[in-house]
């Protein structure tokens, strides 16, 4: 016998006819023995018709109020699937989140767990009850110690299961949906994308939080810190779905369920080069070239990134290991030649170290890169390069300071020595480059022109951004710079949610203000489409296959952001499918089972 959690989506209890279907489900694996709690969320497309009805009425609504309206649809489901549990003749009880004890920090829309308190729920369960718990909602103590109803953000149902799994102690996390399991990608946008077996909790949040919008990204991180064994599956079949792996759990901490220490380490890897190139052609196929060249010539490049700037020309830079320098430099110089690049200029530099900090606390905590850069800046280390993804953020400084950037890293994040690790051991060889690739329209590119280029720039933005909780991906400084020695400027160019954007320059006006001539700037609708893969940093070549997939389709990057486990490009909005269908064709992702998803696309 197993204590399991079952959490059905929306689109699974979308109807009465549905939930009678779920109900049998749920009677079947009691049959088999197992003690059951159940998380549900609102029928179908319920929580965006509340949201919808709430903009008729206000602009602006209240986030508290929003909270007591969007918390209802959940309420809606546990109280007519514990019927349809009580018609199979199954003991059920339904519970909102303050019931079932989810605590949440106060944060309407977008709560954290702190706690699960799991008295009662433990209670039922020894009674022999299935308990059904409303998922996405939870409880504040409030400001003046009153319970307060929170919600935890869109999708926030997975993350409500996984963190009852997690403090139950539960033997599975199962999340039905409308799909076999995680697939390479959306089947919806790709018609012959295939179901993956397993995927590690790593590549999970990658995709997750780039677009793949089967797991929410918290439950992933979840389940990844406290070791819960997650499984995604159809709720239409018995086919076993896919597993989530990941490393050695830990114990939940008294720092609150989803708000333990962020960071758990941080490295350094000396002897590293950059490379500049700007001014370069702004058309299709110029980083497929490059890129291609690089490989061909045996050179392995880590970090890659690359903006479109003033003059419509793009700026691309890469990092590679110091000994490999002189090589690409020459290679570098070749394909500028060949392209008749005659504008275009090369620098390079040696003597460079990349820091890392990584942890999957990072996700959605922008504060977290905004404490990296700061404490760098209080150090006077200007970032040479930044490199941002959901559990790693890096950045490319003089070697010379390395080791004491490390230790101050360490010191910010209260890491151990045995945290700080120099030079850490290359990836698994053998690992896929690419397990899977994603596709996000939710996000803007904006700019920010004539950043002073000195200690503290970088930082000042991220701070202002994180102090309005607002997280940035994709940060590509220009190459170009602006100005003499004295006042040295460059551009920044930055990916976040389309939401944000207005807080963005509302948060970014008062250090524009100081600083003389710099501007905010929006640019073109875009579509971000990810490559996400364990193998991507030993597998050479990767990012010029997934540039040249896009080339082939006549499709121009405007950006380009990479990390240790993935690329991400950023199209134009209208080439955002296509991009994904090319870029997943060239990894050969695709295979012979179709599958398809049962529920429709959320409105717009
Ligand atoms: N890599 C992927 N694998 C599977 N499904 C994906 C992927 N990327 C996006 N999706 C989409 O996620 C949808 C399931 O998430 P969601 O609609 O939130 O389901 P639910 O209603 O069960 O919560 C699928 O219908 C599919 O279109
Ligand atoms: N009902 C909430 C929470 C949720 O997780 O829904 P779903 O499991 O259908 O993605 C939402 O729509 O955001």
């Amino acid at each position: 016998m197993a204590l399991l959690i079952q959490k059905f989506g929306g689109t699974s209890v979308a109807d009465t006819e549905r939930i009678r279907a779920v109900a049998r489900r749920i009677a079947a694996s009691r049959e088999e023995g197992h003690e059951l709690v159940v998380v549900v969320s609102a029928m179908g497309h319920t929580t965006d018709q509340l949201t919808g009805m709430a903009a008729s009425l206000c602009s602006d609504p209240p986030r508290r109020e929003m909270d007591m309206l969007l918390a209802t649809g959940e309420q809606v489901s546990i109280a007519l699937l514990s019927m349809a549990l009580h018609a199979e003749g199954v003991p059920a009880v339904s519970m909102t989140g303050t019931q079932a004890g989810i605590i949440t920090e106060s944060a309407h829309g977008r709560a954290r767990i702190l706690e699960v308190r799991t008295e009662r729920l433990r209670r039922l369960l020894e009674d022999g009850h299935v308990v059904v718990v409303a998922g996405f909602q939870g409880t504040s103590s409030g400001h003046a110690g009153t319970p307060e109803i929170t919600t935890l953000g869109r999708g926030g149902s997975d993350t409500s299961a996984v963190a009852l799994a997690a403090a139950l102690g539960a033997d599975g996390c199962e999340i039905y949906t409308d799909v076999p399991g995680v697939l390479t990608t959306d089947p919806r946008k790709v018609g012959d994308a295939q179901l993956m077996e397993s995927v590690s909790c790593d590549e999970m949040l990658e995709l997750a939080s780039l677009g793949a919008a089967v797991l929410h990204p918290r439950a992933v991180e979840i389940a990844r810190n406290y070791g819960v064994p997650l499984t995604v599956r159809s709720s239409w079949s018995q086919a076993p779905g896919t597993r989530l792996t990941s490393g050695p759990a830990r114990p939940i901490g008294s720092e609150g369920l989803e708000l333990g220490r962020p960071v758990d380490g941080a490295e350094l890897e000396a002897d590293q080069a950059v490379l500049a190139l700007s001014h370069v052609p702004d058309r299709p196929g110029v980083a497929a070239t490059l890129f291609e060249a690089l490989g061909a010539a045996g050179l392995n490049v880590d970090l890659i990134v690359q903006a479109i700037h003033e003059g419509a020309s793009n700026d691309i830079a890469f990092t590679l290991a110091a000994t490999e320098m002189e090589r690409a430099r020459q290679v570098c110089q070749e394909v500028l030649a060949a392209m008749g690049a005659d504008g275009a200029q090369l620098s390079a530099e040696a003597g460079m170290a990349k820091l890392s900090i990584a942890g999957a606390g990072i996700l959605g905590r922008p504060g977290v890169a905004a404490r990296l850069f700061d404490t760098m800046a209080r150090l006077g280390i200007n970032l040479r390069l930044i490199a941002t993804s959901e559990v790693k953020v890096s950045c490319v400084v003089d070697g010379q300071l390395g080791a004491r950037a490390l230790r101050a890293a360490g010191e910010a994040f209260e890491l151990a020595d045995q945290q700080l690790r120099h030079d850490p051991p290359p990836c698994h060889l053998g690992d896929p480059a690419v397990r899977g690739v994603a596709l996000d329209r939710d996000q803007v590119q904006v700019s920010v022109r004539r950043v002073p280029d000195r200690p503290g720039a970088a930082a000042a933005i991220c701070r202002a951004l994180a102090d309005a909780g607002i997280s940035l991906d994709a940060i590509v400084q220009s190459e170009r710079t602006h100005g003499g020695p004295e006042d040295r400027r460059r551009d920044m160019s930055f990916t976040l949610r389309r939401d944000d954007r207005p807080g963005a320059e509302r948060a970014l006006a008062p250090i524009l203000r100081q600083w003389d001539g710099a501007c905010f700037e929006e640019g073109p609708a875009i579509a971000r489409v990810s490559a996400v893969g364990a193998g991507m940093a030993c597998t050479a070549g990767t990012a010029a296959r997934m540039f040249r997939s896009l080339a082939d389709a006549g499709i121009n990057i405007s950006l380009i952001a990479t990390s240790e486990i993935r690329t991400s490009c950023v199209v134009a909005e209208a080439d955002g499918v296509r991009a994904l269908q090319a870029v997943h064709q060239a990894f050969g992702l695709g295979g012979a089972t179709r599958h398809s998803a049962q529920g429709t696309e959320a409105p717009a």
